[in-house]
């Protein structure tokens, strides 16, 4: 699309062309498009913020969401004062991620779709490289799970797997009654459901060890209260252990400090998971020989 078209597209005052010219060549320079005789063209980069398909832009407007974004700008206050306060509550006065995105709906709608489409390349790539993972099971819990989209992956790959996604209540109420799962509302602190496997992706990163160690024990006892052996499936972030792509250690370092301001959590290197999960009273657990990405998998045995 050439420049004139693109502007009346947006659309801009004609006064404005010469400004997005600027822009665009920018980002044409960072590879977010090329540029030819004929106009601009779409990238593998700005594919992934089409509507259809992959459509990252959600994550894309979370990370750049111009509230939250302004934390950043304190982080050296956080660095130099004692105590746990993460960066978010210091700046949102003592507020956690969860409970702003409860107030805000539209942060949290924006948070809900970002980690769906996330989930959406991660649980294709998990289904199709090691489906294994989920034989034998009959019933499994994904804690934390959004708005259902891994649990709609799972459910319709393993039909006879019967899913239920738990999220707290208010993001419960956002997922669309369906035949194929179940959904529970409630505080994965408190009890989660019985099943002889609980999902765990992208939600222990979001905690500090002490909270992780309890949500730990309460997937533990969720396995065993079901008395059919069972596991946990974590899906996460292992530093170190990405795979030889530099983008991916610089995207694993970028999610340690967005999880550091977000949360006052991080993301864990092997030895970090290894203490939590023998610290919340695992017999034993095993990294799975695959790779998503950035993320690992990790299998914890009761
Ligand atoms: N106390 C809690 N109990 C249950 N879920 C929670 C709690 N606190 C936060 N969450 C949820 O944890 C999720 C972390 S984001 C990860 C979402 C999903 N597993 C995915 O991979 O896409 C969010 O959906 C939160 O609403």
């Amino acid at each position: 699309m050439p420049l004139n078209e693109l502007a009346r597209s947006i659309p801009i005052p004609p006064e404005k062309d010469s400004m997005l010219g600027r822009l665009m060549a920018l980002l044409v320079n960072q590879g977010i498009f090329v540029q030819s005789e004929a106009g601009y063209q779409l990238t593998p980069a700005s594919e992934l913020l089409q509507t259809e398909g992959s459509n990252m832009g959600a994550n894309v407007r979370l990370v750049t969401d111009a509230e939250v974004l302004k934390i950043w700008g304190r982080l050296s206050e956080v660095l130099k004062e004692s105590g746990e306060r993460s960066l978010f509550e210091k700046v949102f006065d003592g507020k956690k991620l969860w409970e702003f995105a409860k107030e805000k709906p539209e942060y949290g709608k924006l948070f809900d779709e970002a980690m769906a489409n996330q989930s959406n390349s991660v649980m294709r790539g998990l289904i199709a490289s090691y489906p294994h993972i989920f034989d034998g099971l009959n019933n499994l819990v994904d804690v934390g799970g959004g708005t259902g989209t891994a649990v709609k992956f799972i459910a319709e790959a393993f039909p006879r797997l019967r899913c239920t996604v738990f999220d707290l209540p208010h993001v419960i109420a956002k997922v669309l009654k369906s035949e194929s799962f179940d959904v529970a509302g409630g505080d994965m602190f408190e009890m989660i459901p019985p099943a002889d496997a609980i999902f765990l992706k992208n939600v222990l990163h979001d905690w500090n060890d002490e909270d992780c160690v309890r949500i730990l024990k309460r997937c533990k006892e969720a396995i065993e209260s079901n008395n059919n052996g069972g596991k946990v499936i974590v899906v996460d972030i292992i530093i170190g252990f990405e795979s030889n792509d530099p983008k991916a250690t610089e995207t694993s370092l970028l999610f340690d400090i967005a999880m550091m301001g977000l949360f006052g959590s991080k993301e864990r290197n092997k030895q970090e998971w290894h203490d939590i999960i023998i610290r919340a009273g695992y017999s034993d657990y095993k990294i799975c020989p695959v790779q998503l990405g950035v993320y690992s998998v990790i299998e914890l045995y009761p």
